[in-house]
């Protein structure tokens, strides 16, 4: 079995260690840097720390270090995601920014792909589809003009049909409101070779992940797919795929998951997010709210899929030798988590998805261009 996770603080996602031992990060630019940063530290707070060592030392030291590097971390943390972030210019065509596929959508669920979606749009995607079922089409189409929305996954021709797609799209997200109905599952997994087979980055979320639990091979080593289960989704694909339970607060589990599914990135959402690629875990502990709607990961799973889009785009020289998909579930994880508390300051108990996807901008703004 390999070595150990490598515990990687969050703003230190850079591979190798410093003298410490801990992985260290380009410095900020310049006292306006600073200065965000220790706003934007107000705002993020991440889990840290780590090098090649036993777990149980990894995790004793990485609490014993938190405080002096979580800062620093923190800082470099925010930065990294900025830096994938793409300036807006007049020079750019539409579409530019990124033109993302929502694979989802049926009788019962219609909400979760328009939440996906339009949280895609929202972060900057320029165009956001969703591929959905024949009877669902016209609900999604009546809640935004915004969306392109395709009534063909239950057509006899679906995964044919989304794949005269798959060349205008950046990245899919597969599963939001998609449903366990047997026939869209196996259009599902057509359309999964087929974006496989194009390289095109993939985000698994909700009823995509019950289709994952069922078949993990579709994506087994497939290192650009990011799954982002919940806590039951999380039960769920361990249990599939390690042969047990698999405690999801635990961060090794999350690790050996993302290992055993060959490296593809997991996010398991919580209290605090955990994530890995399964060479390095990574913690998002960005203040969210109480408030435990349905939809929110919904939303994560949008903003997800245009993030992607930019870190693959953005090239390692940005992401300072991290992974362009953990970069970007921190920044997903971090926006998301934001979005929540600012909405829920707003609307406490009656806090809705849709609020939360009001506050995109803000809190888009307040992380990463501040
Ligand atoms: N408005 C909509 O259209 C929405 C549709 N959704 C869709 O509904 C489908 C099923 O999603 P679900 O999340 O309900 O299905 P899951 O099978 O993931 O969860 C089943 C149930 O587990 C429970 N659960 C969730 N988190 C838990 C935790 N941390 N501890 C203990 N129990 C927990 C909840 O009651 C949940 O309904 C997906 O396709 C999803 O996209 C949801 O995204 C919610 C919003
Ligand atoms: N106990 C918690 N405290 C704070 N934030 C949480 C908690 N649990 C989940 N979250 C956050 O809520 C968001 C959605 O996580 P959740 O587990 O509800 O996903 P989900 O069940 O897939 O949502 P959806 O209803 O969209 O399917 C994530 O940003 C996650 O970090
Ligand atoms: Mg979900």
């Amino acid at each position: 079995m390999a070595a150990g996770p490598v515990w990687v603080a969050a703003g230190a996602c850079r591979r190798g260690k410093s003298d410490t031992g801990l992985a260290g990060m380009a410095p900020l630019a310049g006292a306006g840097a600073v200065l965000a940063g220790a706003a934007a530290v107000a705002l993020l707070s991440a889990a840290l720390v780590l090098r090649e060592l036993p777990l149980d030392a990894v995790l004793q030291r990485a609490f014993s270090l938190h405080k002096a590097h979580s800062i620093k971390d923190m800082e470099n943390t925010l930065q990294l995601v900025r830096n994938i972030i793409p300036p807006q210019t007049s020079k750019k065509h539409k579409g530019q920014d990124g033109r993302i596929g929502v694979i989802g959508g049926c009788q019962e669920y219609t909400g979760a792909p328009y939440f996906a979606a339009i949280s895609a749009l929202k972060v900057g995607a320029d165009l956001s589809h969703v591929f959905c079922t024949r009877e669902a089409a016209p609900v999604i189409k009546s809640y935004s003009p915004e969306l392109i929305v395709h009534p063909v996954l239950d057509s006899p021709g679906a995964v044919h049909d989304v794949e005269e797609w798959l060349p205008r799209l950046h990245a899919l997200v597969v599963g939001p409101g998609l449903g366990r109905d047997d026939t869209l599952l196996e259009n599902v997994k057509g359309i999964l070779e087929a974006a496989k087979a194009r390289d095109i980055p993939v985000v698994i979320d909700a009823d995509g992940l019950w289709l994952i639990a069922q078949h993990p091979a579709l994506i087994q080593g497939y290192r650009k797919a990011v799954l982002t289960p919940n806590h039951v989704e999380f039960s769920r694909l361990s249990e599939a795929v390690l042969r047990e339970p698999g405690n999801g607060s635990d961060r090794e589990a999350v690790w050996r998951l993302s290992q055993a599914l060959g490296n593809v990135t997991v996010v398991r959402k919580g209290e605090q997010d955990v994530l890995s690629d399964g060479e390095q875990v990574l913690e998002c502990a960005q203040e969210g709210s109480s408030r435990r709607c349905g939809g929110q990961g919904d939303l994560l799973s949008g903003a997800l899929g245009v993030l992607v889009h930019w870190a693959l785009l953005a090239g390692p020289e940005k992401t300072n030798g991290c992974s362009p998909l953990l970069l970007a579930a921190v920044g997903a994880c971090s926006l998301t988590r934001q979005c929540s508390h600012q909405a829920f300051q707003k609307h406490g108990r009656s806090t809705t998805t849709t609020d939360m996807i009001a506050e995109v901008g803000p809190a888009f703004h307040r992380l990463f261009e501040a």
